[in-house]
């Protein structure tokens, strides 16, 4: 079989690079940088890449809103995508500076940085951090934290710095100025595995899944919109993942981009798998299909969240 390709939000050396080569460690892998979440939806959905892995939510700073928003899909380009598993990193943040720049270190530090470049979901994983040493300085938001640790690295006239990890400052080659920067040592991001539902060669999961001694609950992703002038409407969506043993573990939202202050929820759901509940996804979509405008199954998969992590 040909080598399995799988994108990734680039250029080489960001935490999507880190998730995906840790999630596809085994399988010798083409891992193929994108230069945005969307190009790697696209690439699964064309079949030019066999899966894409991407980061959906943070234990500090909660949802990758980019990314809830390629599921909802409004225009309609991504029909065969699907999540077939997940992957959690943790995310260790440093300050990151071109090479020299800052001769006598973090201790020496004499306040010149003028800015700031990042990921936007990183600024909020290192608040306190940067609320202590970087009040007002300038930031910019850029496509992803090794993009940033590049444009440092690129740097000649201005005092920039980046927000990236120590993998991205060995790739591109510049001096980690302080380390850990984030606000909490258990700082973690969750990544969606996506595969294309109509491709045959990912049929069977090529992820290394953990190593569960425990039941692993499968989780299900699902979206729906529902008719907003009907009182009760999301409660009886809701009622429903109950009528059939299936946990609510997260609810979120975006706008419907139909009508101002109207949603598409996401809701997510659990289940330890027993012969009675095989077909509770099934039946959930059934019936929401009832009570909804729209709704779209997202996919299942085995949940790999370690029982320590709750
Ligand atoms: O910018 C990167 O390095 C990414 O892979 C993106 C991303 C994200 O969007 O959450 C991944 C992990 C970290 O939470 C910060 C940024």
């Amino acid at each position: 079989m040909a080598r399995l390709r799988v994108a990734f939000l680039g250029p080489a050396a960001s935490f999507s690079h880190q998730a995906a080569a840790e999630a596809f460690g085994k399988t010798s892998a083409e891992l193929q940088p994108c230069v945005s979440f969307a190009e790697a939806f696209a690439a699964v959905q064309q079949q030019t890449a066999d899966y894409a892995v991407i980061p959906c939510e943070n234990s500090t700073n909660g949802s990758v809103v980019q990314t809830l928003d390629l599921l909802a899909d409004r225009n309609g380009l991504y029909n065969d995508v699907k999540v077939c598993s997940e992957y959690y990193l943790t995310v260790h943040h440093c300050l990151l500076v071109h090479k020299g720049s800052f001769p006598s270190g973090w201790a020496g530090y004499d306040g010149s940085i003028t800015k700031l470049y990042t990921h936007p979901q990183a600024w909020g994983q290192c608040d306190t951090f940067l609320s202590r040493y970087f009040k007002g300085v300038e930031r910019q938001d850029v496509s992803s934290t090794s993009k940033a640790a590049e444009i440092v690295s690129k740097e000649t006239a201005e005092r920039g710095a980046a927000i990236a990890s120590r993998f991205a400052a060995e790739h591109h080659g510049v001096d980690v100025l302080q380390e850990n920067i984030e606000d909490r040592a258990d700082n973690t991001t969750r990544f969606l595995i996506l595969r294309n539902v109509l491709a045959e060669r990912t049929a069977q999961l090529a992820v290394e899944q953990a190593a569960t001694n425990f039941a692993a609950s499968h989780k299900t992703l699902i979206s729906f919109t529902i008719n907003h002038s009907s009182p009760g409407a999301l409660a009886d969506a809701l009622l429903i993942f109950k009528a059939h043993g299936l946990n609510l573990t997260s609810i979120n939202t975006r706008p419907s981009l139909k009508r101002a202050w109207q949603y598409i929820f996401f809701v997510e759901c659990a289940r330890t798998p027993t012969d009675e509940n095989k077909d509770a996804v099934s039946k959930v979509l059934t019936g929401l299909r009832n009570v909804t405008e729209s709704c779209r199954d997202l996919g299942t998969w085995e949940d790999q969240s370690s029982p320590s992590r709750g």
